[in-house]
């Protein structure tokens, strides 16, 4: 007999054991309620369990045994905003700590970084010049826009750097909408996947596809909900919609089943990693993201609302800023993704 069978045997009898009187040991007893109470939830079981588990949590180092996974440097990656006046450092006011930065800024402010272990940033352009704005998103492409530019600089200044680009037209586009608008303000989709995915070939300088472009990776924002937590993001970026909102073309907070049908038409198109944005309230889909698509990398993006939700409270003494950083991004691991976009990322590279 299998020393499992041997328990699970030892399970069944401990667990009719008021019944039947139990004739096994005190060891062989608690061995069947640890095996019980982990594989037969359904098996009720008597007697004190609870200081069983103690030793699971007496000591850091044990503690850190039960997550399965440990946050570390490799998995974030960090979000900067990139604005077309190539001397420019603004602070963003409604994301404490974040600012807009132009090209020459780049790279006094990444090396330190750098050398504390940062290895990803996505980027995000920011035209201020009115003119960089029409129905069309135009100057997203532009090869002297500032997110190519920044490319270029960061490839020749940081060759190990993994950069990772938002590829969106809603920081080009005059009314702030994220793709094309019919004549009644709605979003035609098609034409807006046409344009969307000459900005992304344009950001890999023009190959032929993304695919014949070795070595892109395509990270998708499979499961994005529309929402209040993208706030201080669009005054970070400019890209506020000048009237109505996204509710079209994401997904409604409570579309679970949606979100879902969104990440496996994107495993089968070819993503290569899929994302769940925002992150803390959507860990359900996350989890879900992780059991759909196995086989790929999980995202999470923890958005401009939730770091600034973070900063409030740590602001107003409910809890301190560290430990709820680290709390929610532990979260995000548990329910299931590998990588996390985050706005704590400088913070996390002094933590870890
Ligand atoms: N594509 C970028 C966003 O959707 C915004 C994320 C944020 O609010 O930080
Ligand atoms: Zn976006
Ligand atoms: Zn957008």
């Amino acid at each position: 007999m299998s020393f499992s069978n041997l328990v699970s045997d030892i399970a069944f009898r401990d667990s009719n054991a008021d019944e039947r009187g139990s004739t096994i040991s005190h060891a062989q007893s608690r061995a069947a309620r640890s095996y019980a109470s982990t594989t037969a939830t359904s098996v009720s079981i008597s007697g004190d369990i609870s200081s069983q588990l103690h030793a699971g949590y007496s000591h850091p180092l044990s503690r850190s045994w039960q997550a399965e996974r440990q946050l570390t440097k490799e998995m974030l990656i960090y979000p900067l905003f990139i604005t077309d006046n190539p001397d420019e450092e603004t602070p963003i006011p409604s994301l404490p700590n974040q600012y807009r930065r132009g090209v020459n800024k780049l790279i006094p402010f990444l090396a330190p970084l750098i050398r504390k272990g940062l290895s990803s940033v996505m980027l995000f352009g920011v035209p201020l010049h009115p003119s960089a704005k029409d129905a069309l998103g135009t100057s997203a492409d532009d090869p002297s826009g500032p997110v190519i530019s920044a490319i270029r600089l960061l490839r020749t200044r940081f060759p190990k750097l993994y950069i990772t680009t938002d590829v969106c037209l809603c920081e080009y586009t005059s009314h702030g909408h994220c793709g094309i608008l019919r004549e009644d303000g709605t979003l035609d989709n098609a034409q807006s996947v046409d344009r969307i995915a000459d900005v992304a070939l344009s950001l890999r300088n023009r190959r032929r596809t993304l695919r014949v472009a070795h070595r892109v990776l395509l990270m998708s924002y499979s499961a994005k909900f529309s929402g209040c937590l993208y706030g201080p993001f669009r005054d970070a970026a400019g890209s506020c919609p000048s009237f109505g909102d996204r509710r079209c073309y994401q997904l409604p907070p409570g579309g679970r089943g949606l979100a879902r049908r969104a990440i496996v038409r994107d495993m089968n198109e070819g993503a290569d990693i899929i994302m769940v944005k925002p992150a803390s309230s959507y860990l359900d889909i996350i989890r879900d993201a992780k059991d759909l698509a196995q086989d790929l990398p999980v995202a999470a993006y923890q958005v401009s609302g939730e770091f600034a939700m973070i900063h409030a409270g740590a602001k107003a003494g409910v809890f301190d800023l560290k430990s709820m950083a680290f709390e929610s991004t532990e979260g995000i691991l548990r329910a299931g993704a590998g990588i996390v976009v985050s706005y704590f990322t400088p913070e996390f590279l002094d933590w870890l």
